[in-house]
């Protein structure tokens, strides 16, 4: 089987500092791989530079066999990269529904078959249990909910890799029992990539887990192989996994 994603030597500088450091990195279509690490490890900068988001200082990045270092983000887009930020990039003054329009129409050769894109929003919705919020203004939804609706924009790119940078910070435990719902159900037809802090919700969700430290993968296994891995252990310094 062919990787859907690898990365080689892919480093990016920032000034003087390697936020990420010479990676090489492999991703199987149909996993949900989690990226976990100390703050500053290189997370966010990595899952940016796969999604086109900044560009790298080195390296390549080959996404289905194509090479696409060069490609700018909404490209990538097209090929099926979904990105969702880590701070809510919702449109708040916008409704549910017409924020995931526009990732919709993004998607569709022709923007204006008005019944395709109610097909598309209506589709991302549902599956993010968002539906019969559609006609509120995302600024009214609560916190978790407008997570949710960040996925469901992410979603509504129909992706083949979804990148998910903490999408569970800030949401009830009860709120993320349902989006570890959500995951397995993408995870059916698309791989997932997901920066994630809590331990139960990688230990629960990942095929296998990928350990940033100082800009370089520390480690790489499944999630029983991480948790008794001593290095990962110290890097966190006893505070997880
Ligand atoms: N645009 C930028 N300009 C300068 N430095 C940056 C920039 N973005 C990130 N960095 C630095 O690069 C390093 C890696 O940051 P990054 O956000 O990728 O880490 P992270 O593992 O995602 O951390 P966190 O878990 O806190 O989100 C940090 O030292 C950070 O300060």
């Amino acid at each position: 089987m062919m990787p859907l994603l690898t990365t080689k030597g892919l480093s990016r500088n920032f000034g003087g500092l390697r936020a990420v450091d010479n990676v090489d990195f492999t991703l199987m279509p149909g996993e949900v791989r989690a990226v976990i690490g100390p703050n500053g490890a290189g997370k966010t900068t990595f899952v940016s530079l796969v999604s086109g988001r900044i560009q790298p200082s080195s390296g390549t990045i080959v996404f289905d066999g194509a090479d696409i270092t060069g490609l700018p983000a909404y490209a990538r887009v097209r090929l099926g990269i979904a990105y969702t930020f880590q701070l809510t990039s919702v449109f708040a003054n916008l409704t549910a529904y017409d924020n995931v329009a526009l990732p919709v129409q993004l998607t569709l050769s022709d923007r204006r078959s008005k019944g395709a894109v109610d097909a598309g929003v209506m589709a991302a919705l549902e599956r993010t249990g968002l539906a019969d919020r559609a006609r509120m203004p995302a600024g009214q939804l609560s916190y978790g909910h407008q997570r949710l609706l960040e996925v469901a924009m992410g979603l509504a790119l129909t992706p083949r890799l979804l990148i998910l940078d903490e999408p569970t910070q800030g949401l009830s435990d009860s709120e993320i029992d349902n989006f570890i719902g959500l995951v397995r159900e993408i995870a059916k037809n698309a791989t997932v990539l997901l920066i994630e802090h809590n331990m139960p919700v990688v230990m629960q969700l990942a095929d296998r887990i990928t350990v940033f430290n100082a800009g370089k993968i520390l480690a790489e296994g499944t999630p029983e192989a991480i948790r008794k891995n001593a290095a990962v252990q110290e890097a966190y310094l006893g505070t997880a996994p």
